[in-house]
């Protein structure tokens, strides 16, 4: 694989030549959010400046002209992630909405006593919170694939765990907290061989991997776009067409309506039905953008980037005597991420002490609180990369250890 042009990528964003007291920003927390490139935010301004207009109601020029510009934006993460079609491509507010659809819109019709939701105990509480108060309201148990001490999932307690009373296994492809790349396909079929369904949280993984939602022949699929050089405000729920067409939308208003009387409403075809209200029409332009941005660089190239620098930096920090990396050895089973704590020093002090190296990192329990609680510690320090990030910038976070050493610990 050609290795990226970082420096031409670098050009395009304009906050990473941005100082603090001097120092450029060195730009690591890129699993919380990425930095959006000029042409994704050129895309979206010149949408506002030219083609501004609600979607699916008018029936004037540039109501059709933005239609057609949200209507295509389906088509082209529709096939981004060789989805059938926009039929299977919801445009969500974010992750987090598209897992709660999945647990009001199916989990709440369909789960009853007795059975079971199966989740990984790496989950993110977008997912786990979520299904822990489905489980609550219809009665259905929560039960959690066990990680093991590399910090990847123990597969022979996901074989024990799923059986026939299971109804739905729910797992991140990517560990946002672990960067453990997950057996998504294999936690697919385990599940469909017991009849059970996959919901699989893709949002540290479609912005920085191939993924191919047909090939994992996942039931449902959710990310979002601000992870993935994308505008905020805007996720997208894949979900098989058969299912998608049986399930009962859970927020009813304008434009997911086919017939409305005083008596009843009928529902609007897919994706739409799903779609109350004036939807994020800049934001699908400017995820469209995103997608054209990313596929012009090569998901493979961004992985391979992203995963060279992360075991740069895995490297670096586990030559540190006194540091603690948590998750799998650099290799297919780690992403482009890498969570460690420094001995002696609590994580929000250790990323004080980045900030004022002008090194933006997370610092925290990364929404992953019962993770934290297993690992024994209260919180966690994690860099994590994009395709803007270099070697350089490791070396800036390393750096910063010595400082931390020398104030706190
Ligand atoms: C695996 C995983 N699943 C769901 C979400 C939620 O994404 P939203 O776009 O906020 O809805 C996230 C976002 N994790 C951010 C904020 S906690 C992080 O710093 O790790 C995630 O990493």
């Amino acid at each position: 694989l050609e290795s990226l042009d970082v420096g031409a990528i670098r050009e395009q964003f304009p906050i990473l030549q941005r100082e603090f007291d001097g120092q450029q920003v060195v730009y690591l927390d890129n699993a919380a959010t990425t930095q959006t490139p000029d042409q994704v935010v050129d895309a979206m301004s010149d949408y506002y400046r030219q083609t501004n207009a609600n979607v699916h109601r008018g029936i004037h020029h540039l109501s059709q002209e933005a239609s057609i510009a949200y209507e295509e934006a389906h088509d082209r993460v529709a096939d981004f992630i060789n989805a059938d079609g926009r039929e299977e491509v919801i445009f969500t507010k974010n992750t987090t909405e598209g897992e709660n659809l999945i647990a009001y819109s199916w989990g709440l019709n369909e789960l009853e006593p007795g059975d079971e939701v199966v989740l990984t105990e790496m989950e993110h509480h977008a997912s786990l919170v979520t299904w822990q108060q489905i489980g609550e309201r219809t009665g259905a148990d929560v039960k959690y694939i066990q990680v093991d001490e590399t910090g990847r999932l123990d597969m022979d307690h996901a074989r024990e765990l799923i059986t026939d009373d299971t109804a739905i296994v729910s797992a991140v492809h990517v560990s946002n907290t672990l960067g453990t790349v997950n057996p998504v396909s294999e936690l697919t079929d385990l599940a469909h061989e017991h009849g059970a369904l996959s919901f699989i949280d893709g949002a540290q993984a479609v912005p920085n991997r191939p993924v191919d939602v047909k090939e994992i022949d996942a039931d449902f699929y959710a990310f979002s776009g601000h992870k993935m050089a994308g505008p905020t405000g805007i996720g997208v729920l894949y979900g098989k067409q058969d299912l998608l067409e049986a399930m009962e939308p859970y927020l009813y208003g304008g434009g997911m309506i086919r017939k409305v009387t005083f008596e009843d409403s009928t529902w609007g075809d897919l994706p739409w039905k799903f779609e109350p209200g004036t939807p994020p029409i800049a934001e699908a332009v400017g995820l469209h953008e995103a997608v054209d941005w990313l596929e012009e660089i090569g998901m493979e190239r961004i992985q391979a980037h992203e995963e060279e620098i992360a075991a740069y930096a895995y490297e670096q920090l586990a030559a540190e005597e006194d540091v603690e990396i948590y998750g799998p050895e650099p290799g297919p089973d780690r992403g482009g991420l890498v969570s460690f704590n420094l001995e002696g020093v609590h994580a929000h002090d250790l990323a004080s002490i980045m900030n004022d190296h002008t090194v933006a990192v997370r610092a925290g329990d990364h929404c992953t609180q019962p993770l934290h609680d297993k690992l024994g510690v209260p919180a966690s320090t994690r860099a994590s990369f994009y395709v803007y990030n270099t070697r350089e910038e490791v070396d800036k976070l390393v750096d910063a250890l010595e400082d931390a050493r020398e104030l706190f610990a």
